[in-house]
C-alpha cells in the first residue's frame, strides 16, 4: 500500500470538496474508491471535476506568476485517455488553435495520461512553438536559448533552415519508446510582426515573435499524481519579449542595435541608452500585439490585476504565496507595487514543477 500517495489524495481530496461544497459523504464515498484503486493499481485516477479543480489551482499557486488573477478561467482539456504520438500531435494542433482563437488568446491546458498508468508522456519541446538556435562560424543564429534543443530535433532527422525564426517541429516521447517529430503546418502559429507607432525604420529590422507562449516542458503534480505533459498557455506579457527575448544579450541581444538607429551615445552608459531602447523596444511589441488583435498586457496592468488577484485572495481567505524576484517585473519594477512588498514563498500543491530535460 502506497501511505504515501494516500495521504497526498486524501489533503487533495479533502481540499478539492470543501472548495467545491461538496458533502462529508461525498467526501468518504471518494476516499473509499481511491483507497481501493490504490491498494489494487499503486495508483488512483482524477476525475474531470478534480483534474479541473486540480490545473486551475496549481496556476493559483504558481508562486512565479503575476497572471493569476484569472486563474479560475483556465480552458482544461482532457487527453488522458491518448496513447499513441500521432493522436497526441493532433491533440497539441488542436490546443493551439483552440488557445489562439484567431489573437483572442484563451488560457488553456492539456493533460495527458498519468506517469503511473505506464504510458508516461513527455514532450520535449520547451514551449510549443518556439524558434531554432544555430551554432554558425559566424556565431549564433536564431534563439540562443533553442540551441540544444534545436541540436537534438536535427539528430532525430529535422532539416536545419538556418533562419532567424524557424519554427521547430514537436517532440514527443512515451515512455522510453524512441521520440517521435512532427512538423508544424505553417498557418497554425499566429506571429506578429513588429513595427513603432514613431520609429518608421523599426520594421526594417524585420523582427516578429509568436502570439502564445505554451509551456510544454514543466509537470503538473495534484494529489499525489503526476502529469508530466500538460502543455499550458496564457498570453505574453509584453516584457518578457521586449525586455528579455529580444534583448538579453544570451538571446537576440538587439539593444545596440536600436539603440545605434535611435541615433543614441551607445559608448556611454550615463546617456541611459540602454534603458531609452528598452522602453521603445516594448513600446513596438506592444504596439503590434494590440493593432494586430492579439492578446498582450503591459507590466502595469499586470500588477495592477495582481493586486486585484491578492485582494480576492484576502477575501477568500487563502493565503497568498509568490517569488518576488519573478514576480516583479524587468522593466520598470519600482514602478509597481509588488516591488514595495514582500512574499511568502512557500510551496503549496497542486502546483506546476520544473522536471529533468528528456534529452542531453
Ligand atoms: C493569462 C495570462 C498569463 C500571464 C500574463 C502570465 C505571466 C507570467 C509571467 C510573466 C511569468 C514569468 C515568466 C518568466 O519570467 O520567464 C509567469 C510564470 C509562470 N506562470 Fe503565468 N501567466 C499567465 C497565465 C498562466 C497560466 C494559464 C498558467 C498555468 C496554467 C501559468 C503558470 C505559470 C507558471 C507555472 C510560471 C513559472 C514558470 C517557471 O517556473 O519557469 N501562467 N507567468
Ligand atoms: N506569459 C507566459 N510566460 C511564461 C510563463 C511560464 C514560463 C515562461 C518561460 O520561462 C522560461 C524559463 C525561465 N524563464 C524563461 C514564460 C506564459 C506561458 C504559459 C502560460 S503563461
Amino acid at each position: 500500500m502506497n501511505y504515501d500517495l494516500l495521504k497526498e489524495a486524501m489533503e487533495f481530496i479533502h481540499a478539492c470538496y470543501r472548495e467545491l461544497n461538496k458533502t462529508d459523504q461525498e467526501v468518504e464515498n471518494r476516499l473509499n474508491e481511491i483507497d481501493i484503486q490504490i491498494r489494487n493499481q499503486g495508483f488512483y485516477e482524477h476525475t474531470s471535476i478534480e483534474l479541473e479543480y486540480g490545473a486551475k489551482v496549481a496556476w493559483r499557486n504558481s508562486n512565479r506568476c503575476i497572471g493569476r488573477l484569472f486563474w479560475d478561467h483556465l480552458n482544461v482539456i482532457d487527453k488522458r485517455h491518448l496513447n499513441t504520438e500521432e493522436a497526441i500531435f493532433d491533440a497539441l494542433i488542436e490546443h493551439m488553435e483552440f488557445a489562439t482563437n484567431k489573437g483572442r488568446i484563451r488560457p488553456t491546458i492539456t493533460i495527458f495520461s498519468q506517469k503511473a498508468a505506464n504510458k508516461k508522456v513527455r514532450i520535449w519541446n520547451h514551449q510549443l512553438i518556439r524558434y531554432a538556435g544555430y551554432r554558425t562560424e559566424q556565431g549564433i543564429l536564431g534563439d540562443p536559448d533553442s540551441l540544444a534543443f534545436t541540436e537534438a530535433c536535427i539528430n532525430l532527422g529535422w532539416e536545419p533552415k538556418f533562419g532567424k525564426f524557424d519554427i521547430l517541429p514537436l517532440v514527443i516521447q512515451i515512455n522510453d519508446n524512441s521520440p517521435k517529430m512532427f512538423e508544424i503546418p505553417d498557418n497554425v502559429p499566429l506571429e506578429v510582426p513588429l513595427r513603432h507607432p514613431n520609429y518608421k525604420w523599426f520594421e526594417d529590422l524585420q523582427l516578429k515573435w509568436y502570439a502564445v507562449p505554451i509551456i510544454s516542458d514543466m509537470m503538473l503534480e495534484i494529489g499525489g499524481i503526476t502529469y508530466t505533459a500538460a502543455p499550458f498557455n496564457g498570453w505574453y506579457m509584453g516584457t518578457e519579449i521586449g525586455s528579455r527575448n529580444l534583448a538579453d544579450d544570451y538571446r537576440y541581444n538587439l539593444l545596440p542595435k536600436i539603440g545605434s538607429l535611435m541615433e543614441l551615445d551607445t559608448k556611454s552608459n550615463i546617456s541611459l541608452w540602454k534603458d531609452r531602447a528598452l522602453v521603445e523596444m516594448n513600446t513596438a511589441v506592444l504596439h503590434s500585439f494590440k493593432e494586430d488583435g492579439v492578446s498582450i498586457v503591459d507590466h502595469h496592468t499586470a500588477a495592477q490585476q495582481f493586486k486585484k488577484f491578492e485582494e480576492k485572495e484576502l477575501e477568500m481567505e487563502r493565503p497568498v504565496t509568490g517569488n518576488w524576484t519573478w514576480l516583479i517585473p524587468p522593466l520598470a519594477p519600482a514602478a509597481t507595487h509588488i516591488f514595495h512588498k514582500r512574499y511568502n514563498n512557500e510551496i503549496i500543491k497542486p502546483n506546476y514543477f520544473h522536471q529533468p530535460k528528456p534529452y542531453k
